[in-house]
């Protein structure tokens, strides 16, 4: 039987200079819709680049050019008319450590809800309500709504953030090593809200634990010195990859 898959992001021969320095060299890959992707690789080989990549996220950073194409529903992201605005509501991004707004947990869920102008209490209620419970982090605070964000601990920090991303309905989430700075229980309660989240998200992590990547992810896609060296289902990655990169680095050889 032929596998079904829907693809919602392409990226076709990315280039990423930082100044004259390439980061990216060429990188083509495929996203489908509800799967988990894990990008690994070295210190310094080009995840986190290419992974602002895909919500233009870059454009922040000065100095950078990019050439290539990259696709959302066929749309290319770096066409000129695009509103980065409403492209990073489709891709949400999640970041290594927890940043929280110095608000209310309550504010913060709202916050892209508010930016979009929507003052209905009872859609926001329910918003915070739902987007908490998919964060896994509801029962922990919902009779302290309206105490500040940073009065939890880290792990209930990153979980509100991930509330803050699905507050505004995104298709893909991008998380840039979401649980390195927290404790393994911690950790383990986001990898399993994530596998909970991936029927209705697309969820594209960078990591550098192994063990994250092969316990959550579909796909594994090895960075290496900005090259894409291999891209496949995640057993395939740990268990047989083709190439010899790819086996030296999950072995430990090197990294
Ligand atoms: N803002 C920036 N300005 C200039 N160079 C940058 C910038 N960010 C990253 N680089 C360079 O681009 C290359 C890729 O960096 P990147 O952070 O994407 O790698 P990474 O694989 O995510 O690394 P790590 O695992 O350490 O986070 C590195 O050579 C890095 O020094």
């Amino acid at each position: 039987m032929v596998e079904q898959t829907n693809k919602i992001i392409s990226s076709n021969d990315v280039h990423l200079f930082y100044g004259r320095n390439e980061a990216l060299k060429g990188i083509t890959m495929d996203f489908n819709e509800s799967e988990i992707t894990a990008l690994i690789g070295p210190s310094g080989c080009g995840k986190s680049t290419f992974l602002r990549t895909l919500n233009r996220m870059n454009d922040l950073i000065p100095n950078v050019t990019i050439t290539g194409t990259v696709k959302l529903h066929q749309q290319n992201i770096y066409a000129p008319d695009t509103d980065t605005v409403a492209l990073r509501k489709e891709i949400g991004m999640v970041f290594q450590q927890p940043n929280p707004f110095p608000f209310s947990i309550y504010e913060n869920v709202v916050y892209g809800l508010r930016l979009a102008g929507i003052r209905d209490r009872r859609q926001l209620d329910e918003a915070v309500e739902t987007s908490l419970q998919q964060a896994a982090i509801w029962d922990e605070v919902k009779d302290k709504l309206h105490e500040s964000a940073l009065s939890l601990s880290g792990g209930q920090q990153q979980r509100v953030c991930i509330a803050r991303v699905l507050a505004v309905k995104p298709d893909v989430i991008l998380l840039d090593e979401p649980t390195s700075a927290l404790d393994p229980i911690s950790s383990g309660q986001i990898e399993n809200m994530l596998l909970e989240l991936k029927d209705q998200y697309t969820i594209i992590l960078v990591t550098h634990n192994m063990q994250q990547a092969s316990r959550i992810s579909d796909k594994t896609a090895f960075f290496l010195q900005g090259h894409l060296i291999e891209y496949a289902d995640t057993k395939t990655i740990f268990l047989n990859p083709q190439q010899k990169e790819t086996e030296d680095y999950i072995t430990g050889r090197f990294g």
